[in-house]
This record gives C-alpha cells, sequence and structure tokens, in this order.
C-alpha cells in the first residue's frame, strides 16, 4: 500500500490567518481535490495530518471540527476521492504536546494505524512545520505554494530533499511521473 501525508489548510483548501472556523470556511483549492483522486487511481491510500489549535483557542470545538471534515469527505467523494483518515492536534503551542507539528506525533500515530514504515513516503504541507514533521521520521517532503507556501519559501531553511510545487496538483503530477519513469527503467 502508497502511502501520502498532507497537510489540511493551505494545501488541500484555502488557508486563513483568522483560521478556519466552521463547514462554511472551509473551501477546497481549485484542483486539490481532483489530484486525490488520481492518488487513490494511483494505488495511494491518502491521509491528513493537521494542526488545528483553533480549538485549544476556543475558536472551534470538536464537534465543529468535525463538521468540517465531514464537508471535506463530502466534497471528496463528489470528485471520486478517498480521504482515508485525519489525524488533528487540537492543542496549542505552549500545551507541549507530543502531536502538534513539527513534532511528529501525527505521522508515528499514522505509521501505527497503517502499519507501515514512514520512510520516503511524500508528504506534502505549506508550511515549515509540516515539512520538518515529515523530515524528522523520514518523509520525503513535498511543499506547495498555496497557503502559506510563498512565505514558508521566502523564509527558506527547509530540510534537505525539499521540492517546491504550484500546488497539490502539481505535486502529483511529479510523484505520478517519477513513479511512472521508475518503473518504465526498472
Ligand atoms: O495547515 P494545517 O496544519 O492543516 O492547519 C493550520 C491551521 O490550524 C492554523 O494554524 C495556525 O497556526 P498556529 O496553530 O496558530 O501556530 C495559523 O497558521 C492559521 O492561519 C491556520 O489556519
Ligand atoms: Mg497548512
Ligand atoms: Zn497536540
Amino acid at each position: 500500500m502508497k502511502l501520502i501525508i498532507l497537510d489540511r489548510d493551505g494545501v488541500i483548501n484555502h488557508d486563513s490567518d483568522n483560521f478556519i472556523k466552521s463547514p462554511d470556511e472551509w473551501v477546497p483549492i481549485p484542483g486539490s481535490l481532483e489530484a486525490i483522486a488520481r492518488l487513490n487511481q494511483a494505488g495511494y491510500r491518502v491521509v491528513v495530518a493537521t494542526n488545528q489549535s483553533g480549538v485549544a483557542r476556543g475558536l472551534f470545538n470538536i464537534v465543529t471540527l468535525n463538521a468540517i471534515h465531514q464537508k471535506l469527505h463530502q466534497a471528496a467523494r463528489q470528485v471520486g476521492a478517498d480521504i482515508g483518515a485525519i489525524f488533528f492536534c487540537p492543542h496549542a503551542a505552549d500545551d507541549n504536546c507530543d502531536c502538534r507539528k513539527p513534532k511528529p506525533g501525527l505521522l508515528l500515530e499514522i505509521a501505527k494505524r497503517f502499519d507501515v514504515s514512514l520512510k520516503g513516503v511524500p508528504t506534502v504541507g505549506d508550511s515549515l512545520r509540516d515539512l520538518q514533521a515529515g523530515f524528522i521520521v523520514g518523509c520525503t517532503p513535498y511543499l506547495v505554494r498555496t497557503g502559506k507556501g510563498e512565505k514558508t519559501l521566502a523564509k527558506g531553511g527547509l530540510p534537505p530533499g525539499t521540492t517546491v510545487h504550484a500546488d497539490l496538483a502539481a505535486v502529483v503530477d511529479h510523484l505520478l511521473k517519477t513513479n511512472a519513469e521508475v518503473a518504465a527503467a526498472a
């Protein structure tokens, strides 16, 4: 089973400096859900790892977060995409939890749940912390320019091996092309 780990805000849906606080505020980035469908068709299980400190900040509760994720799943299904699971950290930075990216807790949880090694698993994010969390546990980091990606790129300090792409659809184009080239060379 091939696995890919996606950040949520700024990769699948538009992000906001005021947080995504309700299902109405959740709006997919054009092409992202269709890109997930292409990953599924290529044999990838797609899971999400997302920091949701808005819960700890009292901006929205778990019921609302679940409603946002129901809308995400439904929108994905409408284009033939399937998101295997959504792992989230509801904590604030000063809670010092193990699951808030850049700590790798969410990704280790994913590895345990799906009983897979994370070595070489693609992980896609718009923030440095997304890429760092993946890099720590052996994932291959992909930065997208959507969401906070341009700011992340400008700040620099990306983990070694990070490649930069316009959006999730471009990451998927690259991934599937590379996979096809490797298969042809075998
Ligand atoms: O990109 P993912 O991990 O899916 O989700 C990010 C969101 O939880 C929020 O994360 C916050 O960061 P702080 O939690 O305040 O550091 C801010 O960046 C918000 O703009 C953003 O909406
Ligand atoms: Mg993000
Ligand atoms: Zn946490």
